[in-house]
């Protein structure tokens, strides 16, 4: 019999049925309008219930929210909520050392071992903030590490992810600086590149092709936000000294900020601990609670099966990226990246095609110069290569946001191909 929990449950019932017309979601926590939460409206969607669509609005493809997985949690609404106690976990100590709740630690190992993306057993596990706050505590733990006078090298393949090169600048270290791209090293003396944090994003972001360290002798930031069913064939588990996970591309929760580094080397974890517990003193404990619950939903239902959150994000994504490439494929104007088709996947136990987060576009036509900026005047906002390290001819349209922004891309995207249909 409910007790002091059921005034909670029935405030997230009673806004959990706000309508809004399926073109949004009124939150909790959301704006006050004549006394209830309002609806907060997808891209090109107004209206107090979002039932107005705006024709002439330009369709959002730029960033990678990934809020293709809403629907799996409304389906599994019942198993994943939580209710969080106003006297959930006030003090700074938690079950397990350095911030992080054992549990949680634990049903994150079951979740790489049962799904067979990454080796964990002779891993230390560090929380982060999203994995973007720990991209640098990384740096900072690899450069500290190398003990060396000079600064270490940061470096990333293009087209990379550009967090990697704008927080190095930013934060702007004795211990690091960013030396660039990764290929220009390549044939650097022996020995020379000994100093060299490498990022290596695999499947990589934008254009979800794998990939592997190119410098000998490197440290690397193994990058495996993506390296998920959802997104790729898994074809072994990854074993590298230092990895990178998080919970915004496997549950699409980028608003809880969650992410985790598996480290081999206990003296780089140590180190990434101090950063850590310098800069937030770990993460939130009510987002530790959350992700415990969204991942047990997860463990239950691994297999492969109906309920399985793989199976629902692979189905979503692959029938994106076929009605992606359906368009694109119409006329010459564009092309997208080329992906390996038939990959064995040892989660599914079959062979899968390509079902990327993102398609990389290329403007092939000469006068089409500026991608970013053909797409803008056709009501498209993607995101540049040139943010990318790459060039303006290309375009990253993300292909994991909501129905509405993928059937808002696909739309206009379809009459920029119509435009100059050959
Ligand atoms: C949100 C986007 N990227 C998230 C991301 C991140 C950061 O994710 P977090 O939500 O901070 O955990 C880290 N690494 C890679 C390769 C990523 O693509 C984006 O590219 O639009």
């Amino acid at each position: 019999k409910l007790g002091w929990s059921r005034k909670a449950a029935t405030e997230a019932e009673g806004v959990a049925i706000i309508y809004c017309s399926g073109h949004g979601q009124a939150y909790i926590d959301g704006d006050i309008v004549d006394g209830k939460p309002s609806c907060e409206c997808n891209t090109c969607y107004a209206g107090d219930d979002c039932s107005i669509f705006l024709s002439n609005c330009t369709a959002n493809a730029e960033s990678g929210d990934p809020l293709f997985l809403k629907p799996y949690w409304e389906k599994h609404a019942a198993d994943s909520a939580v209710v969080v106690a106003g006297w959930h976990r006030m003090s700074y100590s938690t079950t397990g050392k350095n911030y992080i709740t054992t549990e949680l630690e634990r049903h994150i190992r079951m979740l790489h071992h049962g799904v067979g993306n990454a080796v964990t057993d002779d891993k230390f596990i560090v929380f982060g903030a999203g994995s973007t706050q720990l991209l640098y505590a990384l740096v900072h733990a690899l450069a500290a590490s190398l003990n060396s006078s000079s600064p270490a090298s940061v470096v990333a393949s293009v087209p990379y992810y550009a967090p990697y090169r704008q927080q190095t600048e930013f934060f702007d270290s004795k211990l690091a600086e960013w030396r660039g791209v990764t290929s220009e090293w390549v044939n650097a003396s022996k020995g020379s590149t000994n100093n060299f944090i490498e990022f290596v994003t695999s499947p990589n972001n934008p254009d979800g092709l794998l990939k592997k360290a190119l410098l000998n002798g490197s440290l690397t930031i193994n990058d495996h936000a993506y390296y998920w069913p959802h997104f790729t064939a898994i074809s072994e588990p990854v074993d590298e000294d230092v990895m990178l996970f998080t919970t915004s591309k496997l549950t699409g929760h980028a608003g809880s900020r969650f992410g985790w580094a598996l480290i081999k080397d206990e003296d780089v974890y140590n180190r990434t601990v101090r950063y850590m517990e310098l800069n937030t003193e770990g993460t939130s404990r009510e987002t530790q609670l959350r992700m415990l619950k969204l991942y047990k939903v997860i463990l239950a239902e691994l297999g492969g099966g109906k309920g399985d959150i793989f199976t629902f994000g692979y189905k979503t994504m692959r029938e994106r990226w076929i009605k992606l490439n359906q368009v694109v494929s119409l006329s010459k104007r564009f092309s997208l990246q080329k992906l390996p088709t038939s990959q064995y996947c040892n989660y599914f136990n079959t062979t899968r095609d390509p079902s990327p987060a993102y398609g990389w576009l290329k403007c092939e036509m000469e006068e089409d110069e500026d991608c970013d900026a053909v797409l803008r005047a056709g009501g498209l906002s993607g995101r540049s290569g040139t943010i990318y390290s790459e060039d303006k001819k290309h375009v990253r349209v993300s292909l994991i946001k909501s129905q509405d922004d993928f059937n808002q891309l696909i739309t206009k995207l379809t009459a920029l191909v119509n435009q100059t249909k050959t």
